[in-house]
């Protein structure tokens, strides 16, 4: 049993499965890509710095509701509507993850939010590889990075996007995703696309369980069929503690234990959208204990102001984790990953039980 130190969190290797292109852009290239093409930002309240515009996505961020959240993305997705843009910022990304200890992470964003300056569809995705694959590159192989291409739920392009990630699954996308407001869209308005991916032996993750509660992870997993919950941190509506400390899982969380669905959480993010209360009452300390399949993700680095490394953190001062709770939350993730078993299983092999045995 060892309590590791932030020196060695830092250092970890580390799997994201939940992590949006358009959510984890660098404050500076905002401002830079804004200048460019003359976007107007917010009033930051003073000078217009990378760290006071950081601090403005934070705050606005702050507000507990998940659809103002989600409003701040207008100026990220502002400044990702051409090819070298999307190319720099998804550079940065892989950049940004490899100085964070990540060794390998699935990264998504809606390919449909970066056309209206003209890009296909097809374009955004290959723009976004191109950035993928020079950090890669200039990592020298140090992380393997996929694409999961996601499907805004209030619009109504899922299947066109579901296709588009069939058309490039040998090319770097590894799944689909469907994000975006959850009250009120729920996820069987894209049943064709989730249907039709699973006649395609694809994978997919549904943001479910976030600002929505049970029904909506009922629908995700029971009538779509999902392989991974984004969030899922609602599954805790299904389990009841009674006086005595004595635990009971209700039908559904019993199915997503029992059949080891992935719990893709992401702490930090949902103190903001107001889906928990603090890290410390977060579900994740008793999901983790009952065993479910917890991984730890970032969501949004830059709504959140947030890195793999910070996540963990966190959860070692609220939870005392140990190392040892850390390889297992990481272990977790790789075997959930939408990459061929042999290829997880290497990752596992060669990079995260040898890392953290040098730890
Ligand atoms: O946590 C989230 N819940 C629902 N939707 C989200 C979340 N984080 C980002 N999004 C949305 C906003 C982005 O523009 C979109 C694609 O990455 O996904
Ligand atoms: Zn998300």
């Amino acid at each position: 049993m060892t309590t590791p130190t932030l020196d060695q969190v830092r250092r970890a290797p580390k799997v994201l499965l939940h992590d949006h292109l358009d959510g984890g852009l660098r404050p500076q290239t905002i401002i830079d890509l804004s200048a460019e093409i003359g976007h107007a930002l917010p009033s930051v309240g003073g000078d217009l710095t990378a760290e006071s515009l950081g601090t403005w996505f934070r705050e606005a961020c702050d507000s507990g509701s998940l659809e103002r959240y989600l409003e701040t993305f207008d100026h990220t997705v502002a400044v990702m509507q051409t090819a070298d843009a999307i190319t720099r910022v998804a550079r940065e990304c892989v950049e940004d993850l490899v100085a964070d200890g990540v060794v390998y992470a699935e990264v998504r964003y809606a390919p449909e939010q970066h056309v209206s300056q003209g890009l296909s569809l097809d374009e955004v995705v290959a723009a976004v590889q191109a950035g993928f694959d020079e950090g890669v590159a200039a990592s020298g192989g140090r992380i393997v990075v996929r694409q999961l291409l996601t499907a805004m739920r209030h619009q109504a392009r899922s299947m066109e996007i579901a296709e588009l990630a069939i058309a490039w699954r040998d090319r770097g996308v590894a799944g689909f995703d469907i994000a975006g407001a959850e009250a009120g869209y729920p996820p069987t308005r894209h049943l064709d696309a989730f249907e039709y991916l699973q006649r395609e032996n694809a994978h997919f993750t549904i943001h479910a369980g976030e600002g929505f509660g049970l029904p909506s992870i009922w629908q995700a997993i029971q009538w779509c069929g999902a392989d991974r919950l984004g969030h899922g941190v609602r599954i805790i509506d299904d389990v009841t503690v009674g006086a005595d400390g004595s635990v009971e899982l209700g039908p559904l969380a019993s199915y997503v234990r029992d059949k080891r669905i992935p719990l893709e959480m992401c702490p930090t993010s949902n103190l903001q959208t107001g889906a928990a209360t603090s890290i410390a009452e977060h579900p994740i300390g008793l999901l983790t204990k009952l065993r479910f399949r917890v991984t730890v993700n970032t969501d949004n680095r830059l709504m959140s102001q947030t890195s793999m490394t910070n996540e963990m953190w966190r959860l070692v001062e609220a939870f005392g984790y140990q190392t040892s709770d850390l390889q297992w939350f990481t272990i977790n993730a790789m075997k959930s990953a939408f990459l061929p078993f042999d290829e997880r299983l290497a990752i596992i092999n060669d990079r995260i039980k040898p890392e953290y045995a040098a730890l």
